[in-house]
């Protein structure tokens, strides 16, 4: 478990949770559409000296997973958030795998950005021929966006040649995302692409904050582009570190977290140098996966950290006291979320080691 030195100084001075957090709040958020298989984000926010900051790891998760995103929850409510290179960072749409019929409402919730990233291959919910016709919709909503795909490693190689030759023949993308699971099948694809010639640049997301060393993508030479999340790599400081050692383009990302969340998320983009690198690839901003408070029907703040004009400004985001209240989970969910929190402040506190589960 990559643990920053600030970080790590705060946990040898801190007993229990209670002596860093003085409040925590679990809270159900409602989606607009179903993404990830969610309809409702359920995420806990915590405050302590520094301001508020979030626990955001998915329910399902283990404990040696959910751990890392509680060295993020503890960076970010005791620590100052890095120095921004920038005022304001781009942010990407996020379309999630809806008919095509569904798309420009959506897309309307992003006017001016520079990318767009199309979610795809999920399974039980759209064919590939579906897939292809949501895509050319976002190509028609959004025209002069560069366009990202995810399949969130659902394909296997042969489905992914495929899939990726279809996609390329519906105009430009700058990557796809995680087209297969692992490693090892991200590299065998990449050079199957570049063998075909196809102009389909690769990036890793789940190689990256789902495996015990982020750096294989990398050394594998598996991506053109890394995805990058904030929580899940246990914050800022952490996955900072981890771009600077890959030395690969860098989309920082969100992972779906409420609006306090995604303030640590502008952070780490704000805080990165323009990489010469992946300027050719990503062009001469890189836009963040950060524009997902428009996927929610509601958040914890107002104004929400929504994109305007296809950026979102930075600095901490203060909950709203009744929309707190208003989406406080139910006593039995608060109690998973105070006990998650528990255990994995024991796991982190005990220097266990971090599995990276599914
Ligand atoms: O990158 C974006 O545009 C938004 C964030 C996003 O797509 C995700 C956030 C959280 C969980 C994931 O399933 C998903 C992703 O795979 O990147
Ligand atoms: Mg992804």
């Amino acid at each position: 478990m990559l643990i920053s030195p600030e970080v790590r100084t705060v946990l040898d001075h801190t007993a229990a949770p209670g002596d860093l957090f003085e409040r925590v709040v679990p809270v159900a958020l409602p989606m607009k559409a179903r993404f990830r298989g969610l309809t409702v984000r359920e995420t806990c926010l915590v405050k302590g000296p520094a301001g508020w900051a979030e626990f955001a790891p998915f329910t399902e998760y283990d404990v040696p997973e959910a751990s890392r995103w509680l060295l993020a929850a503890v960076e970010s409510a005791a620590l100052p958030l890095p120095r921004p290179l920038r005022d304001r960072v781009l942010v990407n749409a996020t379309i999630p795998a809806v008919p095509a019929h569904r798309v420009p409402a959506i897309a309307a919730h992003y006017p001016g950005v520079s990318a767009v990233k199309v979610k795809i291959a999920e399974r039980g919910i759209a064919s590939l021929d579906e897939d292809l016709a949501r895509v050319a919709a976002v190509r028609r909503a959004l025209p002069d966006a560069a366009v990202r795909c995810d399949a969130n490693g659902a394909y296997t190689h042969d489905e992914a040649k495929t899939a990726l030759t279809a996609l390329a023949r519906t105009g430009p993308l700058q990557y796809v995302e995680q087209p297969v699971p692992d490693v090892h099948g991200l590299a065998r694809l990449r050079e199957w692409v570049s063998i075909a010639r196809l102009p389909v640049p690769i990036a890793a997301d789940e190689s990256i904050r789902k495996v015990s060393d982020p750096l294989s993508v990398a050394a594998l030479g598996a991506a053109d582009v890394i995805v990058v999340k904030a929580q899940p790599l246990g914050g800022i400081r952490a996955a900072a570190s981890i771009i600077e050692a890959a030395g690969l383009p860098a989309v920082v990302s969100s992972a779906l977290e409420s609006s306090v969340g995604l303030a640590a998320g502008a952070a780490l983009a704000a805080h990165l140098p323009l990489s010469s690198a992946g300027q050719g690839l990503l062009g001469p901003e890189p836009a963040a996966g950060l524009g997902t408070a428009a996927l929610f029907a509601a958040d914890v703040a107002a104004p929400g950290l929504r994109p305007q004009d296809g950026s979102l400004p930075l600095g901490r985001v203060e909950p709203d006291e009744d929309l707190l209240a208003a989406h406080a989970a139910g006593p039995e969910r608060a109690r998973f979320w105070t006990e998650r929190l528990e255990a994995c402040w024991t796991h982190v506190a005990r220097g266990e080691d971090s599995g990276r589960a599914g």
